[in-house]
């Protein structure tokens, strides 16, 4: 990985994530399937949606004061298909108890957004689905596999064709393309239309990041979006209001 070219608050994040242990159990999960959500939301002619609960971010003013667990229900309400949830403290506002509340609350696949980059991370905190960063994790295969072995389904994040070549070569099966350049933070809806067509159709893929109005959706559909992931667009400072703006993508 080239670390040069990190955006400084990126270099930040990565460094706290290494510097993060957990020592708990291994954790066995029984996770809710993300591939029937997203079938099930089809079958009901909602667009597949992944709703993210996200109090703020480096690229974010502000921090949304609503409730977590009212704002994903919210978002349920509003037809979301899955949930997503930060779990990385210091700079997105998130946490594993959070998480935890959410997932109890909803009966949706619930999605750990986080810095995972070492396999003892994994027993953090239950989730149906966890992240992977392939620009962040060097032993793709590996840690892909660490996860499975405990029963989470694992959404691969990349950004570059190259990306996406390592993350089918490491047999990941739901691949997210982020239109968010982790150098830059800088999104640009393109970076799906040009990286998508490398994933085959047996492969789940996810529109991520810059996702705001139902244009942003037709787009990202027609360039072969399964699913997207919006946070954002649908955060606002009350439940009403993130339902009816999960509703309006949805
Ligand atoms: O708020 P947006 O632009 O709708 O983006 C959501 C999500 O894609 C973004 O939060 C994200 C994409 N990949 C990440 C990795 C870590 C933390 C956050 C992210």
């Amino acid at each position: 990985m080239d670390e040069s070219e990190l955006a400084p608050a990126v270099r930040s994040i990565l460094d706290a994530a290494r510097a993060r242990t957990h020592d708990g159990e291994r954790l066995s999960v029984e996770p809710r399937s993300l591939t029937d959500a997203f079938a099930a939301a089809e079958a009901d002619g909602r667009v597949p949606l992944i709703a993210e609960v996200k109090p703020t971010s480096p690229t974010t003013d502000g921090t949304r004061e609503v409730d977590p667990v009212a704002a994903a229900e919210a978002m349920v309400a509003g037809g979301a298909a899955a949930l997503s949830v930060l779990t990385e403290p210091a700079h997105f506002g998130g946490s594993t108890e959070t998480l935890e509340r959410v997932r109890e609350a909803v009966d949706v696949p619930v999605l750990r957004k986080d810095f995972v980059v070492r396999e003892e991370q994994l027993d953090a905190v239950e989730a149906d689905v966890v992240l992977l960063i392939a620009r962040f994790v060097d032993d793709l295969d590996g840690l892909l596999a660490a996860a499975r072995d405990r029963g989470f389904q694992v959404l691969v994040e990349t950004h570059t064709r190259q990306e996406v070549a390592r993350a089918l070569a490491a047999g990941a099966d739901v691949v997210g393309v982020n239109n968010r350049d982790l150098g830059k933070l800088e999104v640009d809806l393109e970076t799906f239309e040009s990286v998508a067509p490398e994933v085959p159709d047996s492969v789940t893929t996810v529109a991520e990041s810059g996702i705001s109005t139902r244009d942003d959706v037709r787009r990202m559909r027609a360039a072969g979006a399964d699913a997207l992931l919006v946070g954002s667009a649908v955060m606002d400072d009350t439940p009403d209001a993130i339902r009816e703006n999960t509703r309006d993508l949805t």
